[in-house]
């Protein structure tokens, strides 16, 4: 996936300043930066929610501006909050959500993408009204790999969730990436990053004002980089 010279103005205020970004497949990628900074609209942008006006955008090798179904069948998405039916078990809105994309699964595809998700066992056929926001958001995750899209879209997927939650969907993350997938996660939270990211982005003020690889850096490090580019 990529994004080349990307820019978006709502009126007067511009969102996004020349954007530029490229994820290899299995990668992952966190994009950093404080509220207003561009985040949600890339991610929108990218889904063809929004149009740029100017630069390209491609998807899977599909030009997601003139093409932004073509585009979205091959993304998978992740929102903030995820909406399930509380009626309906976790095993039964996977499956409800996978064949509204077209996929049929059984039984035991929905329990392993659960499993692979972070949903303990003992959740799958429980109602999905009572589920805690980690739970939820594991669900999503199910929802999102089921799709078998090429790239994986993630929205503060961590916000909200206690240590043990945001660990297991960040094992979900790494099992998304396994499966050759690019992942573009926007989030705030730092000392996740190095766990789950191969690469991070920060972005303020629409401009992307460093890209880094976390393999060397500690995660003090990479808050102390971010607090610093922010400071500037
Ligand atoms: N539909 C819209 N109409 C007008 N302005 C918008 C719209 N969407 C976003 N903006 C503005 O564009 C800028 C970028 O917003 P965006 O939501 O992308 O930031 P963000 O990095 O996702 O922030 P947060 O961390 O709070 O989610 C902000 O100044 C915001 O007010």
């Amino acid at each position: 996936m990529r994004l080349d010279s990307v820019r978006k103005r709502f009126g007067e205020r511009c969102a996004l300043e020349s954007l530029s970004l490229a994820l290899a497949p299995g990668e992952v990628y966190a994009l950093l930066g404080p509220n207003g900074a561009g985040k949600t609209t890339t991610l929108n942008l990218i889904l063809g929610f929004l149009r740029p006006d100017a630069g390209r955008i491609e998807v899977a090798g599909i030009d997601a501006v003139a093409d932004p179904l073509g585009a979205r069948a091959r993304i998978a998405y992740l929102p903030e909050t995820v909406m399930l039916h509380p009626t309906l078990s976790a095993i039964e809105n996977l499956g409800y959500f996978a064949l509204l994309g077209g996929r049929r699964l059984d039984d035991a595809q929905a329990r392993a993408l659960l499993n692979e998700a972070g949903l303990q066992e003992e959740a799958h056929a429980r109602r999905a009204g009572g589920y805690s926001k980690g739970m939820r958001q594991k669900v999503g995750l199910a929802i999102a790999l089921a799709k078998d899209a090429r790239v994986l879209l993630l929205d503060e997927p961590t916000s909200g969730l206690d240590a043990s939650a945001a660990n297991d969907l960040s094992h979900g993350v790494r099992a998304a990436a396994q499966r050759g997938m690019a992942v573009l996660m926007a989030t705030h939270d730092l000392y996740r990053v190095k766990d789950v990211a191969q690469r991070l982005g920060i972005l303020r003020d629409g401009r992307l004002l460093l890209e880094q690889r976390t393999d060397r850096l500690s995660a003090a490090q990479i808050e102390a980089l971010y607090l610093e580019q922010l400071s500037r």
